[in-house]
């Protein structure tokens, strides 16, 4: 079972230079987030401050009650235990095989016999896919071998949360394709709380419950995986489409005057792609835990978002899902704004908003919905290496009041009226379809 990490008014500088500061996100239990970044952003800092590697100048992480960055030696040496980390390059020990690889952290940290060790280290190895392995050495694996086998050491101590740092460089599209599913499946079933800090454009947009992306010293915004899609927030929006126009620039930051002219080139059509699936779990793998947890927060919260990733929200419910939270089929304000989607069937397309639904549950009425009685959804199975609209129920994690706080904070970004302007949020605007009713002209991207 993951643990929840609260992350308050964080700063972190090495000397005069600031790295980011004033970072408030909370990473739900068991849910997996992604932090996005440009390069030189800090996010390998902050994975290092999660852990207590580094010590950040101002504000707390909270794990169980404890702040790390505060607490005594001895309570961060058991906060450390919840903790599991894949490293970029796996960081495995090169004399030794996979196995006594796997096996050291159970041998240095807890008194397993050796029989407990080698059931610990097989059935880990068998979850990541290298039983036949054990007695090769990391020289002679290939790179996505390596991830797994360091995947696999960070899985022997049963990890509450999982820090992966680029998991996915130096692998091949089809490497990654493999891997992402391996993540979305361990996260299954183990619960746990996961934390992705990624490049990848397609990982990040089919991966995570939740997305973060640090710029310009700030976290620019956190929430749930349909906000960050659906934002108009030009250096999110920038990031998640690859773009080189916009705001960040091959040295992170660019000229404000610049962006704002190549924005202003940039045709309204911008080519963005729609939203793609979340992964589904594989056939036979548990259903993920925290899908029910997280769709009953995003629904709770349903009000507070956005029209877009509402309406993504709503397209997102399953029959069984709209019936819990009382979506019925009829005419909805929020999807009659932004138009249907063109490629859903008008029944469930026009998701109606009852008094019950769009974010007029409180807490109690969430808690007091029926349980989820572990049936999929979906009645055919997925397959592995297809990821699948609205399997993944979009929960939400309310946006944070931080990252919008920080969004607005950014000295060059568009202000609300000037992106109201140019249609991105006129109910019905062409830019807002875009994000639903036709492809991408950018299949590249994906
Ligand atoms: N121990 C340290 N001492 C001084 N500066 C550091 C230290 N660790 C990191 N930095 C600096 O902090 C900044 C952020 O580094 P970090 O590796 O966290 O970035 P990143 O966002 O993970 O980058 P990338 O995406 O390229 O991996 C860099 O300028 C780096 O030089």
């Amino acid at each position: 079972m993951g643990v929840e990490v609260a992350v308050e008014g964080l700063s972190k500088s090495f000397g005069a230079q600031t790295i980011w500061s004033d970072v408030t996100l909370t990473l739900p239990r068991g849910e997996i987030s992604v932090l996005l970044g440009p390069s030189g952003t800090g996010k390998s800092v902050f994975l290092k401050s999660l852990v207590g590697l580094l010590t950040p100048e101002h504000g707390r992480v909270v794990i169980n009650g404890v702040d790390v960055c505060s607490c005594s030696e001895r309570e961060l040496y058991e906060i450390r235990k919840l903790f599991g980390v894949l490293f970029q390059d796996g960081a495995l020990f090169g004399s030794m095989n996979l196995y006594d690889n796997i096996a050291f952290p159970l041998r240095e940290h807890t008194r397993s016999s050796e029989t407990e060790v080698r059931n610990v280290v097989l059935e880990k190895m068998e979850m990541v896919g290298l039983i036949g392995a054990e007695t090769k050495l990391p020289g002679e694996i290939s790179g996505g071998m390596k991830k797994r086998a360091g995947l696999a050491r960070a899985l022997v101590l049963d990890p509450e949360i999982i820090l992966f740092d680029e998991p996915d460089s130096g692998l091949d599209p089809v490497r990654t394709a493999y891997l992402n599913q391996l993540i979305v499946d361990l996260n299954a079933q183990t619960d746990a709380t996961f934390l992705i800090v990624t490049h990848d454009i397609n990982t990040a947009r089919t991966v995570p419950d939740n997305i973060g992306m640090l710029f310009r010293r700030h976290l620019a915004m956190f929430g749930p995986r349909e906000v960050l899609l659906t934002s108009t927030e030009p250096a999110v929006e920038q990031f998640l489409n690859g773009r080189r126009q916009g705001p960040i620039g091959m040295s992170e930051e660019k000229d404000s005057g610049q962006a704002a002219a190549e924005l202003a080139e940039l045709d309204d059509d911008k080519g963005v792609p729609e939203i793609i699936p979340q992964l589904e779990i594989s056939p036979g793998v548990p259903r993920r835990a925290a899908i029910q947890r997280r769709q009953d927060r995003v629904m709770a919260n349903l009000q507070s978002l956005d029209a877009d990733a509402r309406q993504e929200v709503l397209r997102s419910l399953g029959p069984r899902e709209r019936e819990r939270y009382g979506v019925s089929a009829g005419d909805d304000p929020v999807l009659a704004e932004v138009g249907q989607p063109a490629d859903e069937s008008p029944e469930k397309a026009t998701v109606q908003r009852t008094e019950s639904m769009h974010g007029s549950l409180s807490a109690e009425q969430v808690a007091s919905l029926p349980t989820d009685s572990g049936q999929q959804e979906h009645p055919t199975e997925p397959r592995p290496d297809s990821p699948r609209v609205g399997g993944q129920r979009p929960d939400e994690v309310k946006p944070t009041p931080a990252p919008r706080r920080e969004a607005q904070s950014i000295p060059e970004q568009q202000s609300q009226e000037d992106r109201g302007s140019a249609g991105a949020r006129q109910p019905g605007g062409a830019h807002r379809r875009s994000w639903f009713g036709r492809k991408s002209n950018r299949g590249g991207d994906q």
